[in-house]
């Protein structure tokens, strides 16, 4: 199986620095812009300077606005949208995607109403089996990886042909993809991440140090993990790149929007002025932490970070009181 020319479909920070891994390991890349000034730039000046400024694009690698011309004779498709766009655009997609083209997930996210994973969506708009979707995954801060920092990540399928295809495809001199088939717990780890980052960014956000980052980076994990473990995950995904190693990526570095968008919640900002603040760019946390609190509930797992997350976001909880609440609930064993 080999994967020579990809198509990827949106034109952000990760699916720009994506396309340019996918360029990098000598892949043919075409990329699709939403907005037609930023397909030209990416073209013609070799740049995508509102998401990635300072960053040289190669010349294996051009954009078009126009998703069948993008599309035409694609080996693979990525797709970089945000979670809560992905059913939307996949539907004005899929008539155009090659037959038998691997489709490759980008997005952390959890849908809001369906509760559905972001393969699940493309399985069920696409109409593709699940062996033919790749989910990415792990500590992946795309300005990082712009710029060439060394990093890896997690390429996860039911189909290790398939994973291994995309893995020849984005291996590179500064980027290491490993394979894994837990797709479910992948998925699961990447959209939960970013809500235990809005909760350490809140903190920082606060004046709180490292103790109380290591504190919500392990008990978020505990909470994650849990989620997992109920809806079939394989547990060593929370030990791995795309669990324990982008927590503390997206936690830690102030390149995280979710992180950035809970230190702003922390310092008072209301998430008005957050959202305005990001430009436009995704903090799925923000809305993740609603369809993750959903998800658990219903399958009666416990996540009270998340649902102090949920809160905070959605019905205006301070988030003092939120912290708060989270020290003040009952007394427990450390893994019960
Ligand atoms: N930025 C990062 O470092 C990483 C992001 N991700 C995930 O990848 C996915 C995409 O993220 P980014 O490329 O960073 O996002 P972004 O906000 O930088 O870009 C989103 C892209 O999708 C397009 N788009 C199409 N329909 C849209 C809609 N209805 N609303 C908003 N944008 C729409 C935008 O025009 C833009 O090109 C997210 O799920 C994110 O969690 C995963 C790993 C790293
Ligand atoms: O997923 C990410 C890093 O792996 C990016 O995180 P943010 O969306 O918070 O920037």
């Amino acid at each position: 199986m080999d994967v020579q020319r990809v198509t990827v479909l949106g034109s952000g920070s990760w699916g720009t620095a994506f396309a340019k891994v996918l360029a990098d390991a000598g892949r043919d890349v075409t990329m699709w812009a939403r907005r037609r000034e930023i397909a030209a730039e990416i073209r013609d000046s070799r740049g995508n300077t509102g998401y990635l400024p300072g960053v040289r694009l190669p010349e294996n690698l051009t954009a078009t606005e126009d998703a069948a011309e993008a599309l035409d004779g694609a080996d693979a498709v990525v797709l970089a949208v945000p979670s809560q766009s992905l059913r939307e655009n996949l539907t004005r997609w899929r008539e155009l995607l090659p037959a038998g083209a691997i489709l490759v997930s980008l997005a952390k996210g959890v849908e809001l109403g369906t509760l559905k994973r972001m393969s699940e969506v493309i399985a069920e708009i696409s109409g593709a089996p699940e062996h033919q979707i790749v989910v990415v995954s792990g500590p992946n801060l795309a300005r990082e990886i712009a710029r060439e920092q060394p990093g890896a990540a997690v390429l996860a399928c039911s189909d290790h042909e398939r994973a291994m295809a995309i893995q020849r495809a984005t291996s590179n001199a500064y980027f290491r993809p490993y394979t894994n088939t837990d797709v479910v717990g992948c998925e699961l780890a990447g959209a939960c991440k970013n809500v235990i980052a809005l909760s350490c960014g809140m903190a920082a956000g606060m004046g709180f140090g490292a103790n109380t980052m290591a504190t919500l980076i392990t008990r978020g994990l505990a909470e994650m993990a849990r989620l997992g473990a109920k809806l079939g995950a394989d547990a060593q995904t929370f030990a791995g790149l795309a669990g324990v190693g982008d927590l503390v990526a997206t936690c830690s570095s102030p390149l995280s929007r979710n992180r950035t968008f809970g230190e702003r919640l922390g310092r008072g900002e209301t998430v008005e002025q957050a959202q305005q603040a990001a430009g436009g760019q995704v903090a799925e946390g923000v809305m993740s932490c609603s369809s993750i609190r959903e998800l658990a509930q219903t399958t009666g797992v416990d996540m009270p970070i998340t649902d102090a997350m949920h809160r905070v976001c959605h019905e205006s909880l301070d988030p003092r009181a939120a912290g708060a609440e989270l020290l003040g609930r009952q007394n427990k064993h450390e893994w019960s």
